[in-house]
């Protein structure tokens, strides 16, 4: 029987000691486990995506020697083969780099393979820093099985299509005993099932068995989940590591049967059941948040208040992942408050075990006002201007908390908002990281029901969850004024900011109440509105703080348009 280790671990980019460090516990577990070989995700000694670091001559240098310290430390453990990503010199014409996997024994490189399909679609761009690899096979014996290995990306042509380069066919024609890929595949909602449907497919037409190791961890937008899997050609998927946490598991493969077997020949436990939406969303934005706040050296975290659902949503979600004792709300009425922005963020805060500090606007706003009317400028805001000064007023105050107390501020936008633009730039937008900025007004308003129901009591009090979204800016204001209401919307912002990329199910609802908008003079210039709005306020998104990227397509770096453009 051969034993593989999986080691779903959670790499800092750029922190190759640190990094290191996560590899040789894993090795140790895995010889303690009498492993043949410890399989990393992809990139695992520099972390999933370096991206420009690879340009920088000092981290070249430090790549060198972390590489040397690589090698050092698979003598010291000794007697495994170590299956590891790293970048590697291209020796020839192009880029200096090749995204490579390494197998390593007791010092000795035994195998090297490049990946050869280079993502550069939505959230990736690795032609810019690597060259392919060549279209070979590599396959190497362990312990009596043929393996062959590939990277990430490279297993996911084999879909049937004519492709010029299909690694895993590759692969196949090899004719190994099993495949083993590394991978770095971040999360969003259904990926995990994707994954499992493409590597599925392809084992089955194939009749290969494969284990596929991930990493875990919040890498600024993007956020993996692990779930590392082993999959045979049938049944399909035979075992799933935990998601969103690290795990170093090792497991049992006979070679004659290519079967996967716990250690000591009995069945592996089955595979858990894939998360709802509401608790993949959840879960994926605390271990954004966790990881980027640990990341960056931030103990706590600083919300704006505002009574209302996006700011009690993000709490929520921040105590879930740092504590009671790492979450500040401030909550800083004006004239225009509701007697609820107070009553009901003191109600959230109460419920949630964090402090709430008030902090009244109303002097700093008439002071503004003032001292600009009676300068040269003459100058009185009034309208859109002093509705933008309460929500920049407010920005200054968290940001100067964030400076005093070095607590990172998060903002508190969701993808309606962000999309059409409505959101105060230099004010409820400032901020280092949004958590909710992927989720739609109407997610907004499940997910806070979802945490909820998951504790059992009301966490978000029914006075937020029932109130109508209004920004507080001007008497009686509701978004409605505005904005179509969200449940229109957001439809039509799903077809229209997601396009292919959004789901299925979910393709089925937006067309229908798009092709409802368009039945009519009025449903049109709607449509035209909501797709000028977007346009226009490219500039605000490209201002903005990154948000933890939730579904297929996100505003940030899978979403790159121009600012001064014509084109609605
Ligand atoms: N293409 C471009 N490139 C670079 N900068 C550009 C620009 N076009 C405008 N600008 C600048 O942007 C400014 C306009 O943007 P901005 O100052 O943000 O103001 P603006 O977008 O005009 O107004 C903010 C809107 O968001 C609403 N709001 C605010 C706060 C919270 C909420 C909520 O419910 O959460 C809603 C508010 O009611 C209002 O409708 C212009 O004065 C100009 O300085
Ligand atoms: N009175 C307030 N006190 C503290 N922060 C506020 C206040 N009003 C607005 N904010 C901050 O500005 C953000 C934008 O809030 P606003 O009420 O304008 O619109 P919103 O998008 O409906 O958000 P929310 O649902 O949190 O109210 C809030 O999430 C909050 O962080
Ligand atoms: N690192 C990669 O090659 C990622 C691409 C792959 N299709 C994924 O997202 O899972």
């Amino acid at each position: 029987m051969l034993k593989i280790t999986l080691a779903q671990i959670n790499p800092t980019i750029g922190d190759l000691e640190g990094n290191l460090a996560l590899h040789l516990d894993a090795a140790r577990r895995a010889r303690h486990d009498g492993a043949d070989l410890v399989v990393f995700p992809e990139l695992s000694l520099t972390g999933y995506y370096p991206a420009d670091l690879l340009d920088d001559e000092d981290f070249r240098e430090r790549l060198g020697h972390a590489m040397k310290a690589l090698l050092a430390a698979t003598r010291e453990v000794g007697s495994l083969h170590w299956v590891v990503g790293v970048p590697t010199r291209n020796p020839g014409p192009g880029k200096a780099f090749r995204n490579s996997l390494l197998v390593i024994r007791d010092g000795e490189v035994l195998l090297d393979y490049h990946k050869q399909l280079l993502p550069t679609y939505n959230v990736f761009d690795e032609r810019r820093h690597f060259e392919p690899g060549p279209d070979v096979a590599r396959v190497l014996r362990i312990a009596g099985a043929q393996v062959g290995f590939m990277i990430c990306e490279d297993g996911w042509n084999d879909d049937g299509k004519d492709y010029t380069v299909n690694p895993f066919q590759r692969l196949a024609d090899a004719a190994p005993d099993l495949i083993v890929s590394i991978n770095a595949s971040p999360s969003h909602v259904g990926k995990r099932e994707l994954r499992h449907e493409v590597f599925r497919a392809a084992c089955w037409r194939h009749r290969l068995p494969l284990v596929f190791v991930n990493q875990i961890g919040g890498h600024d937008q993007l956020v993996y989940d692990g779930a590392s899997f082993a999959i045979e050609p049938e049944p399909g998927v035979v075992f799933e590591a935990r998601r969103f946490e690290e795990e170093v598991v090792t497991l049992g493969f006979e070679i004659d049967r290519g079967h996967f077997a716990s250690l000591d020949g009995s069945a592996l436990p089955p595979a858990a059941a894939g998360l709802d939406t509401m608790s993949f969303y959840r879960r994926q934005i605390v271990l954004g948040l966790r990881d980027y706040a640990r990341r960056c050296g931030f103990e706590r975290v600083v919300v704006g208040a505002s009574g209302g659902i996006d700011s009690a949503l993000t709490l929520a979600l921040a105590v879930e992942a740092l504590g009671t004792d790492r979450v500040l709300a401030i909550t800083m009425p004006s004239r225009f408050s509701s007697s609820g922005s107070v009553d009901d963020s003191k109600a959230l805060c109460d419920r949630l075990g964090i402090p709430l500090e008030v902090c009244p606007i109303e002097d700093i706003v008439r002071q503004v006002g003032e001292t600009m009317a009676g300068s040269t400028l003459a100058l009185r805001p009034s309208g859109l201007a002093l509705e933008n000064l309460q929500a920049r007023v407010r920005g200054m105050l968290l940001m100067t908390v964030s400076n005093a107390r070095g607590h990172l501020l998060l903002t508190t936008g969701n993808k309606s908002e962000i999309a059409v633009g409505y959101c105060t730039l230099y004010g409820d937008t400032n901020g280092g990281l949004g958590l909710i900025g992927d989720l739609y007004k109407t997610e907004v308003f499940a997910l806070c029901r979802h945490l909820n129901h998951v504790a059992g009591r009301e966490l978000i009090p029914a006075a937020i969850l029932d109130k109508p979204p209004s920004a507080e800016l001007a008497p009686g204001q509701r978004d409605t004024d505005s904005l179509p209401p969200y449940e229109l919307l957001d439809e039509v912002l799903k077809l229209l900011v997601e396009g292919e990329r959004l789901a299925a199910d979910e393709r089925v609802a937006a067309e229908a109440a798009v092709a409802a908008l368009r039945g009519s003079d009025e449903g049109q210039a709607l449509i035209a509105r909501i797709k000028g709005m977007i346009a226009r306020n490219e500039y605000k998104r490209r201002q903005a703080p990154p948000i933890v990227r939730l579904r297929a397509r996100a505003f940030g770096s899978g979403r790159q348009l121009p600012i001064a453009a014509r084109h609605h």
